[in-house]
């Protein structure tokens, strides 16, 4: 099959001598191919003995031999018709041939020139320092000189072998504008990797790290592809060179699996497609150690239809997620196209079946730029939506903290009116007797002294009376104590009912002693007040209902003061306890009423009849 797709680059017909003032722009058609009968020793002598009917007129300016371990022959005649010397250049711009050796023999087949090179041999052996293999030579006017070049492979793998003969000004020209242009693109892929990189270090996302190795692979790959690798550090050791096609190249396919894996989610949205990528990122390690054997034929018989399928399996990812409609899906499948197209046209030009053009030639460097540019921009864009989604997240908790707050500060706030509305109660609660409802003894000092204090033109007197039942323990020992205690709320009720203007205190002092504190305009409305007071406590129904045989009765004293005086509380007390003892002491059912114009001076009594 090998053999046959030879003679389909070519017919039987031999070329012409080529003028060297006016050669064809293409050599398609122009070169002699003869294919090296197997133990041939390759040297330049038996290739020359060789019957001219083994050489055939090679069609194509790009051959492609593929897997083949036999050697090839190419050959030219060129003629230098005119007065000057023709300086001409053998181009074959595959940096990847193994072996090419080359010689420029005069009209009696003698050499002129002698080259052994190819990438399996140390750079400095080439003509000059060239991504490829150029041989330059000089036709002398009148000069027929016959070129003649061996391409052998290390293990039996070709790729297209793209030739040209040129002048030497226009491929000097050519190759400016090459070196141009790749400068163009390694820069742009170098500028992407290293700020895929920095974001990849810098956010700590780690989709951004994998496509940065992704585009580290594919840099290193591309290099030693067209050839770059070969003149740079390791220019003298081939070995790594080639080594580095076939590991860098696996390398650049399990990267993307990975990257994809990530930025596609994978495992989450194609399980089984998922599975299938790991299982093939696997396979491709296979391929990555055998070029560090340097089985160069077995890593790409093994790496191509590994990285067909990769490309076909991401292809499919990309649809997909198209279809489903996910972002990042579209956008790598974008990407995709665009590399797939180029590959196509690459290829296809490779292989004849599209035209030789700028473009074409270019294409895998503008596809895979495209592609690169616009996962890069994917990845920029999902950034950008990581940081929205933060900013939604860090204004969604920012709210929520808020409203959390509001809730709290709500729930403070009730707790805080609770407390105090149950403080309010306890301190109600403290000062208020539990059986009667009235003001207990703790307010009492404090309410006499300020209305001591407080002076009133309308009311300008302040009495004190205290109150207290009499025989009340024979009434207790008699009705019992909880009757005791129905009577003494009952008189709380009805002091309470008679003292009512908003400047009397009543209070239960304890035990059956009462004291109310009251303002009056004249001590002589007291005796009045008292009279009426007596006779409502002795008509109160329910009291009397309660008093049983005898009636309820009361003694009360009562000491009245003008208002703002320098009476202490205390001695208002004592005045008033004084009275009620002689209350007691003089019957009880009495009242007495102390009028102190100022204390200890003038003091009126007033007694109850
Ligand atoms: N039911 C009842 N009795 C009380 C309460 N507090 C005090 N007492 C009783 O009131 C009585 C007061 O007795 P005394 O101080 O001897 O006074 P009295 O019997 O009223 O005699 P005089 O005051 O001298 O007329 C005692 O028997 C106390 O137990 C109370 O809250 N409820």
């Amino acid at each position: 099959m090998r053999v046959a797709l030879a003679c389909a680059l070519a017919t039987t017909v031999n070329a012409d001598v080529l003028p060297a003032n006016d050669l064809p722009e293409d050599v398609a058609g122009q070169l002699e191919l003869m294919r090296e009968p197997p133990g041939s020793d390759g040297s330049l002598g038996l290739a020359l003995g060789r019957p001219e009917a083994d050489w055939t007129t090679l069609t194509e300016s790009s051959p492609n031999f593929s897997f083949d371990r036999a050697a090839y022959w190419v050959r030219f005649r060129v003629h230098n018709p005119t007065e000057e010397a023709i300086r001409l250049i053998f181009d074959v711009a595959q940096p990847l041939q193994d072996y090419i050796d080359a010689w420029v023999l005069d009209a009696t087949g003698s050499p002129i020139e002698t080259w052994h090179t190819g990438d399996r041999r140390p750079t400095s052996q080439r003509p000059f320092l060239y991504r490829a293999f150029a041989f330059p030579f000089t036709v002398e006017p009148g000069q027929d000189i016959t070129f003649i070049a061996r391409f052998d492979t290390h293990d039996g793998l070709y790729d297209a072998l793209p030739m040209q003969l040129v002048d030497q000004p226009t491929f000097f020209k050519q190759k400016d504008r090459e070196s141009l242009w790749f400068g163009f693109y390694y820069g742009a892929i170098v500028i992407l990797l290293l700020y895929n990189l920095v974001v990849g270090l810098v956010t700590r996302e780690r989709d951004f790290l994998w496509y940065s190795l992704y585009l580290g692979c594919f840099l290193v790959w591309n290099l030693a592809f067209r050839g770059y690798l070969a003149l740079g550090p390791l220019a003298n050791a081939p070995v790594v060179n080639n080594m580095a096609v076939g590991f860098v190249g696996s390398s650049i396919f399990i990267s993307l699996i990975v990257f994809t894996k990530r930025f596609l989610y994978l495992s989450e949205r194609m399980p089984r497609t998922d599975l299938l990528m790991v299982v093939l990122a696997i396979m491709m390690v296979a391929p990555m150690a055998l070029s560090l054997l340097d089985y160069y034929a077995l890593v790409f018989s093994i790496e191509i239809p590994l990285a067909l399928v990769i490309m076909m399996t991401v292809l499919w990812v990309g649809i997909y997620q198209s279809w489903k409609g996910y972002r990042a899906g579209k956008i790598y499948l974008l990407a995709w196209i665009f590399l797939i197209v180029a590959a196509f046209a690459y290829y296809g030009r490779v292989y004849s079946l599209v035209p030789s053009t700028w473009l074409t030639e270019n294409a895998l460097n503008i596809g895979s730029m495209i592609e690169i540019l616009v996962l890069s921009l994917a990845l920029a864009d999902r950034i950008s939506t990581f940081k929205q989604q933060r900013l939604d997240d860090q204004a969604y908790l920012i709210a929520r903290e808020q409203e959390m707050n509001q809730e709290l500060k709500q729930r403070v706030e009730e707790k805080t009116q609770a407390f105090k509305q149950l403080a309010e109660r306890y301190e109600q609660e403290s000062i208020t007797d539990v059986l009667t409802g009235l003001r207990n003894r703790r307010t009492f000092d404090d309410i006499v002294s300020q209305t001591l204090r407080h002076r009133d033109r309308e009311t300008p007197w302040m009495c004190l009376a205290l109150i207290d039942l009499d025989h009340f323990k024979t009434f207790n020992d008699r009705y019992g104590h909880p009757a005791g205690d129905d009577v003494l709320e009952q008189l709380g009720y009805l002091l309470q009912g008679f003292f009512q203007r908003t400047d009397d205190f009543v209070f239960r002092l304890g035990g059956e002693e009462f004291g109310v504190v009251f303002r009056v305009d004249s001590p002589d409305a007291v005796t009045e007040m008292m009279d009426r007071f007596q006779i409502a406590l002795a008509d109160t129904e329910s009291l009397a209902s309660l008093a049983g045989a005898e009636p309820l009765t009361a003694s009360i004293g009562v000491a009245c003061v003008p208002a703002g005086g320098s009476m202490k509380p205390a001695d208002l007390y004592s005045h008033a306890d004084q009275l009620l003892y002689q209350c007691k002491e003089g019957g009880r059912n009495q009242y007495r009423v102390e009028v102190i114009d100022s204390p200890g001076v003038d003091a009126r009594h007033l007694v109850s009849e």
